[in-house]
Formats: C-alpha cells, structure tokens, sequence
C-alpha cells in the first residue's frame, strides 16, 4: 500500500490527496509536522518538503506537480487532464500559478513568525504582491469560463484540483485576505468545488508547529 505524507494544512499535499481519492488508488495518510524534529520527510525526500508519496517498493516521489504528473502520466483513467494539447498545457500553466500562489504566501507566512523587530514589511508586501497577482490571474481564467462549474472542457482537471487547494489554504491561512470580495466570480467557482466529496474530505486544518522554525 502507499504512504501519503502529509500536513493537515498543506495545499500542496491537498492537490495529490484528491487525485489519488478520484482515481480511486488506494493509499496510507501519514500526517506530519515537517517543520517539527519528529517529521519522518527527509528520510523519504532530500528536500525535506512534503508531500511525498512512498510506493511499495519504497522508493519516493516529491514536489506535488511532479506527484501529480507521475500520477496522470501511469493511471491515466479517469483522466483529469484535458483532451486537447493547447488545454492540456494550460492545465499544468495554472498549476504553476496556484503552486506559485503558495510559495510566495509560504514565505509571507514564516516572515510574520519572525520577531516583530526581524520581520521585514518589504519582503511581506513583495510576497503577497506576487499572490495577488497570481490570484488576477485565476480570476481571469474563472471570468472566461463562463461560470461553468471546471474551469477546462467543463470537467474535472488538474487545473479545478490546484486552484480549490490554494484557494482552501488561502481561506484557512489567510482568513482576513479579500480575495472573495475583490474576485466575487472567482469565490462562487470555488464554492461549487468545494462541494465535490473529494473536496469535503480533504479541506485543510491548522497544524501546531512546536519547534522553533525562523
Ligand atoms: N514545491 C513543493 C512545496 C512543498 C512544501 O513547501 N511543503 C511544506 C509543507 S506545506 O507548506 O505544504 O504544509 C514543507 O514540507 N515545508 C518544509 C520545508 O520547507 O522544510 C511541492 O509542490 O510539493
């Protein structure tokens, strides 16, 4: 059986939990701190990030967009990526922009566990600068399609799994942003999504982090 490591928080992981949940492929949650000393993530991934996905053999695979392609490319039914190469291509585009959503408010997040005299506005206001931007531009794509409830080909793809977990981590760890008043459209979207079973059973919780970490 494979081991999903996880955090209860991570939008990251979020997106591999779904996949694996609407391919039906069976697997272990192993939920961790990784910023806590009792993380068993290095051992599996260098990088000491996670998600990572142990398989049987006990090899391991890391960083989410490559779990996910890993994912797509040998269990490819039910598809969740698009049929035509053009949308094939824009799914994995928003991915990237909802992975790069994540890793600037990421940091944004660790600068504002800083002492408040270490803590630099500068490095913040650049941080979600660049998650605001990337949120336009999810907004963007939602206005154009049509207030269908997927965002490609009106059904499930890669590109509905990334926006619903940055989105979700948004909503959990930055509940005073504006996002859902800025882009109103963008909020109903996401709210449909959130709905879907696969969605309802991975929706992220604050973890408490106890090692000092910054
Ligand atoms: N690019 C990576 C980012 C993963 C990531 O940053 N994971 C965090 C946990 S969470 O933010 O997703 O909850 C982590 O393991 N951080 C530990 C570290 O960076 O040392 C991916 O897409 O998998």
């Amino acid at each position: 059986m494979w081991t999903l490591i996880s955090a209860t928080p991570s939008p990251y992981a979020r997106k591999v939990r779904i996949l694996l949940q609407e391919k039906g492929l069976p697997f272990e949650l192993q939920t961790e701190v990784p910023w806590d000393s009792t993380t068993k993530t290095p051992q599996y991934n260098r990088l000491e990030k996670l998600p990572v996905l142990i398989l049987d053999d006990g090899t391991s695979l890391y960083e989410s967009h490559f779990i996910m392609d890993w994912l797509e490319t040998r269990y490819p039914h039910p598809s969740l990526m698009p049929e035509g190469l053009d949308d094939r291509l824009f799914a994995k585009k928003v991915e990237v922009i909802c992975d790069g959503i994540c890793d600037a408010l990421v940091l944004a997040f660790f600068e504002k566990m800083r002492d408040p005299d270490k803590q630099s506005q500068a490095w913040k206001d650049r941080q979600m600068r660049k998650a605001d931007g990337g949120l336009q531009a999810l907004a963007s794509f939602v206005d154009q399609a049509d207030g269908n409830e997927f965002l490609i080909d009106n059904k499930l793809t890669l590109a509905d799994i990334a926006i619903g977990s940055v989105l979700g981590w948004l909503s959990l760890r930055w509940p005073d942003h504006q996002w859902k008043t800025t882009h109103p459209r963008l909020n109903v979207y996401f709210e449909g999504l959130d709905q879907r079973p696969t969605f309802a059973d991975t929706r992220p919780s604050a973890q408490n982090i106890t090692d000092q970490v910054v």
